[in-house]
């Protein structure tokens, strides 16, 4: 050993500069740079001071301490489900110790090279250069042993002096280099220590890495049940807990706990996690389990919580399968709550089936139990009905022995021609004397009783109730009484009245008034009565006809006996035992009674307080008078009578019925008026030309039903004669009504009703028509050239309709004033009516709503100026081209034609 600098001496024991210098510092030495010089002596001070640090000293066993630290990365899962790396530094350390004879060995050399030192100086030169060798000869010694014994694994603990090494890793990729003291050996000691180190460094080189994969494993597993855990993935990989991890009993732990008290959470407000049909106590039912499959590994972590031996956090492995009811319809929504799954997925199995609808759209039954089907479920199929047609059966089977009951009758016919008069003369001929005169009040009926019994009169005249009623579902009428003035005729709505009549299938009885005048001509209106194929009894037909007059009673004997005649035929039956059921004739809301309802019995006994339901309200009965405003306790089949006590008025036609149970009465009521709003928007589609051919596959025999209006009856007579003969053996074209002039309310009540289409040939909707229509969803199409009308019918027959031409009505102007010049023709001053009268579109001339002239304009102005459009409700003036027969009070329709694809 030589003087030498600090950093040359670094370099030599292959410690760092600095290391070496605090070392140095500690042992007491003034050395403080690196470029100072460190004497031999001073060396071995602190070599000295070394060993007293490591635990070195005379006496003692050797000590090796192995420290370890292992860096490597792990790849999870976060919440936001991306992947994310994190660094897993995994640090150890291990001490071994083993009594050290050797060191026996060298310290009692050492005190007999003691000895010796005072005996000769030259003994003690040699000594002064032989002892550091001989010093780091028995450190290697004791290194090399210590090291064998680690590797052996003897711990044994000693009293005898220690020599640390510290193997340290620095990198994973750098081999481990011990920090010894460099003995001053031999050539041979020293091959035979490298050999030896070579040795142990590969053995513990080997435990290291198998420590360090060990560990590696077992983060890595940990982060796994972690990310597991936590992420949203349904994969269900059972957790695993390794209890003795100080990680898996932090972290995972944590996790455990976590669930557990979301679970408890969840429990205490009522809901389920797991299992939306375990019921109130989550996945506590023996059924739900039985579908799940909970891990029982937690159980291991002895978790205090109150729940943990009864749930586990993992999402079920297996899949789970629903019953799925389905009415009639469903909306994809619903269908896709009641699946458990996202209304998304629903509508892609629904697009891959090749249907595009939204979430909030109604698919039919089949449809829907394709999906479920499709997406591993059960489906199960329900009415809609179901709790309304339970209702029904139980008041049925309460109904006792049915006896005859008397017959409701409808009067209809053409304006003025006597209805009222007559249902007025019929009710002060039949009324008890002492009510005659009295208060008699409007409740939609009234019952008359005849010597040869009694006849119930709905006593709201005209078609549009009775129509009204029927489009409801209701078959509130026995028998129609089609009354027509002698002096008059048959006009169009005495047509109309026989249309409805017919369309309801309900028997008619001819009732010819105003016999009294002299200008009645009976045969005449038999003989118009013929074209529409009423035949009278008379005439070897099947249609009973009285001769009347409202005016003077004549008749009305005779007509009431064929109204009994007819309902005897009919054989009309009913039970007045058990739960009323009857039919919504008229409702109103009256200020301070509330609603005041008029019911027709139609079956069984209604008494005071019964509950009763119509339509989608229901309520008990408070009071209840008969048509002459007398309260009643009860009233049987075929009496009208007028109840209060609902919440609100119900529509005409609705079908009443008394139930005993409130909340069965709430659930058919809400399930009445869903399928109320689910019908108005069907009928929006299936009302549509286009859509014709698929309704007409639901029914026995496929026809496509007309309603014609047309400008003129030449037209009219050719379009009909036209379309039926479209008709085939595989689909029928039935034209249930038709008349000349502008299509009226009652048009469209009757489409509505009939499920038929209304076609307008030069003619158009009138204002309430339009409304109606609009607000109905009824489809109006106008034409005005002959072959596309019946083109159309026929490829809706065939199901196939060639792209449309459609029309949309821009605006139209009503001709206030008409000014003649002989420059410009006729020019006409207009207000604007409706949306927006364009100059260079396409108008036509309506009068009376019928088409008199097509063309374009000439000009258009407000006051002096030229313009290109005019708004509702300004005034200007135009002039046709070509057409000077223009006049007032006529309109000018301004329009435009759309390429509209169709589709079925
Ligand atoms: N001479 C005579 N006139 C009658 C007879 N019946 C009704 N009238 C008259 O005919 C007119 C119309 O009678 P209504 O009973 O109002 O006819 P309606 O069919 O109910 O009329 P709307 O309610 O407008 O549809 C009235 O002026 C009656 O007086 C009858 O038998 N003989």
């Amino acid at each position: 050993m030589t003087d030498k600098t600090i950093q040359d001496l670094a370099q030599t024991v292959g410690r760092p500069v600095d290391k070496l210098l605090e070392q140095v510092r500690e042992a007491g030495l003034p050395q403080r740079n690196a470029n100072d010089t460190i004497t031999t002596e001073q060396q071995d001070t602190l070599v000295n001071h070394l060993k007293k640090v490591h635990g070195q000293d005379a006496s003692g066993a050797g000590k090796i301490t192995l420290k370890r630290k292992t860096t490597s990365t792990a790849k999870v899962a976060s919440t936001s489900g991306k992947a994310k790396t994190i660094n897993v530094e995994v640090r150890k350390k291990h001490t071994f110790t083993k009594p050290n004879p050797e060191q026996i060995a060298a310290e009692a050399k050492a005190r007999v090279e003691a000895e010796a030192k005072g005996r000769t100086d030259e003994k003690v030169n040699q000594q002064t250069t032989q002892q550091p060798r001989e010093k780091a000869e028995n450190k290697a010694q004791a290194t090399l042993d210590a090291m064998r014994a680690a590797q052996k694994k003897e711990t044994v603990k000693a009293e005898t002096s220690t020599t640390e090494v510290v193997v340290k890793r620095r990198s994973t990729n750098k081999p481990i280099k011990p920090i010894v003291v460099k003995p001053t050996e031999t050539a041979e000691q020293k091959k035979a220590r490298e050999a030896e180190s070579a040795k142990l460094k590969a053995t513990e080189e080997a435990v290291r890495r198998k420590a360090a994969e060990e560990a590696q494993q077992r983060t890595l597993e940990q982060m796994r049940q972690m990310a597991s855990k936590y992420s949203n993935d349904d994969t269900g990989a059972t957790i695993r807990v390794i209890d003795d991890s100080p990680l898996a009993a932090g972290l995972v732990g944590q996790a455990y706990e976590d669930s557990f008290n979301q679970e408890d959470r969840e429990i205490k407000r009522g809901g389920a996690t797991t299992n939306p049909r375990a019921g109130k106590k989550g996945g506590r039912g023996g059924d739900a389990q039985a579908e799940q499959s909970f891990s029982k590994s937690h159980h291991k972590r002895g978790l205090k919580t109150s729940q943990a031996n009864k749930h586990g956090f993992e999402k079920p492995v297996k899949k789970q399968i629903y019953d799925v009811e389905i009415g009639e319809k469903i909306v994809v929504a619903d269908l896709a709550q009641k699946m458990a799954i996202k209304v998304r997925e629903v509508i892609k199995t629904l697009m891959k089936m090749g249907e595009l609808v939204t979430q909030n759209q109604a698919i039919d039954q089949d449809t829907a139990v394709l999906v479920v089907e499709e997406m591993g479920h059960n489906p199960v199929l329900v009415s809609d009905t179901q709790a309304e047609d339970n209702l029904l059966v139980a008041a049925e089977e309460a109904r006792g022995e049915q006896t005859t009951r008397p017959p409701v009758v409808t009067i209809m016919g053409h304006v003025d021609h006597g209805k009222t008069s007559l249902l007025d003369r019929i009710r002060r001929s039949k009324v008890a004397a002492g009510e005659a005169g009295g208060i008699t009040q409007h409740i939609g009926a009234y019952h008359v009783e005849t010597d040869k019994g009694i006849i119930t009169f709905l006593d709201t005249p005209g078609h549009a109730a009775f129509t009204a009623m029927r489009s409801r579902g209701a078959k509130a009428t026995d028998i129609v009484v089609l009354v027509v003035a002698a002096d008059d005729g048959v006009m169009p709505q005495t047509a109309e009245a026989i249309d409805h009549a017919r369309a309801a299938g309900t028997p008619i009885i001819v009732a010819i008034n105003k016999m009294d005048k002299e200008s009645a001509d009976p045969d005449r209106v038999l003989n118009e009565l013929t074209t529409k194929q009423i035949v009278p009894e008379q005439w070897g037909g099947d249609v009973p006809v009285a001769m009347v007059s409202a005016h003077s009673g004549q008749g009305i004997d005779e007509l009431l006996d064929l109204i009994l005649i007819q309902a005897e035929l009919m054989e009309l039956k009913a039970s007045s035992e058990g739960a009323a059921q009857g039919v919504v004739i008229e409702a109103r809301v009256d200020k301070g009674r509330g609603a005041v309802t008029s019911i027709l019995v139609q079956n069984g006994t209604l008494n005071i307080g019964d509950l009763v339901l119509a339509g989608s309200s229901y309520g008990r009965v408070r009071a209840m008078s008969d048509e002459n405003g007398q309260p009643i306790k009860s009233a049987g089949p075929s009496i009208p009578v007028e109840i209060l006590g609902l919440p609100d008025a119900p529509m005409a036609g609705d079908e009443v019925l008394v139930v005993n149970d409130e909340k069965k009465a709430r659930e058919v009521a809400d399930a009445r008026a869903d399928r109320e709003r689910q019908k108005r928007i069907d009928r929006q589609s299936a009302m549509r030309l286009e859509n014709i051919m698929a309704s007409m596959g639901k029914k026995d025999v496929p026809a496509v039903n007309v309603i014609l209006k047309a400008d003129v009856r030449g037209t009219l007579e050719a379009l009909t004669v036209a379309l039926d003969e479209l008709s085939t053996d595989e689909v029928k074209v039935r034209v249930i009504s038709s008349g000349v002039g502008a299509i009226t309310e009652s048009d469209v009540t009757l489409a509505e009703s009939s499920e038929a289409v209304l076609l307008g040939f030069n003619v158009r909707a009138d204002t309430t028509a339009r409304q109606k229509s609009d607000q109905d969803g009824i489809d109006i199409r106008y034409y005005s050239i002959i072959y596309e009308l019946i083109d159309d019918v026929k490829n809706a027959m065939s199901g196939k309709l060639a792209p449309e031409h459609r029309e949309t009505i821009l605006g139209v102007a009503q001709v206030r004033e008409v000014f003649r010049s002989s420059k410009f023709g006729a020019a006409a001053g207009c207000m604007v009516m409706e949306g927006v009268i364009h100059r260079n579109k396409p108008i036509r001339v309506l009068r009376d709503d019928v088409v008199v002239f097509q063309g374009e304009l000439e000009s258009l102005r407000r006051y002096k100026d030229v313009v290109d459009e005019v708004r509702a409700g300004m005034e200007c003036g135009l002039a046709v081209k070509g057409y000077n027969d223009i006049k007032a009070l006529d309109k000018i329709e301004v329009y435009d034609v759309q390429m509209v694809k169709r589709s079925l």
